[in-house]
């Protein structure tokens, strides 16, 4: 764990996490971090913890310590958000510390009683409620509901003007040497922006209508820096994240970037013939081309890749009267993750019945999907030449479609 100072009296405490499943399912190949807040004015509050995956609360007492607060001192837990990725730590807090007030939203308020038992000393704020720590340090709150639980809310330091968002404003990836975005290389800070749009898609996605609220809600406030609960601090360009966020929900509803995302599947290579053809055809025509071949995918690379692309292609075959089922599973989870109106092609090999197109329509209508899918192609065993015509045609279509839906 690191002690980042932000401003005076404001540290950001930071640790990285790997090797772990976040939220138990996506695979977090560059790490991500866990960011905590401490505020200090005369009275002292920590915004958000951090669980123990690094020896927490152990290190982060430590390192209270090297910034003069004494736990036991704490005055304020500034609860943003109950999920245990940030208040984990908070029943091994109670063992050292019995004099504290909770600061949450009423939905925080019964999710911190459910989790960690009775809480006396708990303040519920709603909008625009303040709390004055003294030497100029005052916070406000204002919640965001499902942003991205029904809790959460955002804490604003009028001081610095800081506004700590906890998931919101999120990406994943870990920080090493830098943690604000004016000491990033333009690398990093393209890493930061592929990260977030894969925290974006695997965390965020599905609540993206209450992400453009909070989106709103942000902009009312006078920010100069944003510090959310993972990745980087803004605080050179805070607008950076808010229009980055923007475009977010715009990919989740059908825009994307210039590319072609193929997702496919195949136990025999019929199928796969007609995606290399494809690839070829797509890299004629200048586009860049993600392969997605499933079931080897990572869930959290194939959910970000099919998000962020203006166009997708869908290349299984039949398999017992149905889709080709990893290919299946991944559709069904971009319908969970409300990825909706992508302009979309598919195609795919069958050996007698056929099956797999007629489950597509069924998995895109169950989930309210809306993709818009050209005309799909099928074909008997081997792709031959008449297919390959057929899917160069579909090709070409989707990638006019594409045109009104690359941003
Ligand atoms: C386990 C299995 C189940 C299959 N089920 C069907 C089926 O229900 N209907 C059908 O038309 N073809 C079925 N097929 C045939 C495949 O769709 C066909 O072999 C196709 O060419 C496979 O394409 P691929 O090599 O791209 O996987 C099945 C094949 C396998 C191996």
């Amino acid at each position: 764990m690191k002690k980042i100072k932000i401003a005076d009296g404001i540290h950001m405490l930071s640790m990285n996490v790997e090797d772990m499943l976040f939220e138990g399912i996506w695979e977090i190949a560059n790490g991500v971090t866990l960011n905590s807040y401490i505020v200090k004015g005369d009275k002292t509050a920590i915004i958000d913890g951090v669980i123990g995956w690094d020896g927490v609360p152990e290190t982060l007492y430590k390192i209270l310590g090297e910034i003069d607060v004494d736990p036991k001192e704490i005055d304020y837990l500034i609860v943003n958000h109950m999920e245990p990725d940030h208040s984990g730590w908070i029943e091994s807090f109670k063992k050292i510390n019995d004099d504290f007030t909770i600061v949450c939203t009423d939905k925080a308020a019964k999710l911190v009683t459910s989790f960690y038992g009775d809480e006396e000393n708990i303040r519920v704020v709603k909008e625009g409620d303040t709390l004055n720590l003294g030497k100029g340090k005052k916070l406000s709150f204002h919640p965001v509901p499902n942003v991205h639980w029904p809790d959460t809310m955002y804490t604003y330091e009028s001081d610095t003007k800081t506004l700590f968002s906890c998931d919101m404003y999120g990406a994943f990836g870990k920080m090493d040497e830098h943690h604000f975005d004016d000491e990033m290389t333009d690398e990093e800070i393209e890493f930061f922006e592929d990260e977030g749009i894969r925290y974006f898609s695997n965390v965020m996605g599905t609540f993206a209508p209450m992400v453009k609220k909070a989106i709103k809600k942000s902009k009312e406030l006078d920010i100069d820096i944003i510090a959310p609960g993972h990745g980087p601090i803004y605080r050179q360009n805070p607008q950076k994240i808010m229009s980055d966020y923007s475009r977010f929900c715009k990919y989740s509803s059908g825009s994307g970037k210039k590319e072609i995302t193929i997702l496919w599947g195949s136990m025999y290579g019929m199928t796969k013939k007609a995606v290399d053809f494809a690839e070829t055809v797509l890299e004629r025509e200048g586009l860049k081309v993600n392969s997605l071949e499933m079931p080897l995918e990572s869930e959290s690379e194939m959910v970000a890749t099919v998000f962020k692309s203006a166009g997708v292609i869908i290349a299984a075959p039949t398999y017992e009267y149905k889709m080709f089922p990893p290919v299946a599973a991944a559709i069904e989870e971009l319908g969970r993750k409300k990825i909706t109106n992508k302009v979309a092609f598919r195609f795919g090999s069958y050996g007698w019945s056929g099956g797999a197109e007629r489950e597509l329509k069924e998995i895109i209508e169950r989930n309210r999907m809306k993709w818009d899918f050209v005309e799909m192609v099928e074909f008997e065993g081997a792709p031959k030449s008449e297919d390959f015509n057929k899917i160069e045609e579909g090709i070409l279509k989707l990638l006019e479609n594409m045109k009104d839906k690359t941003i």
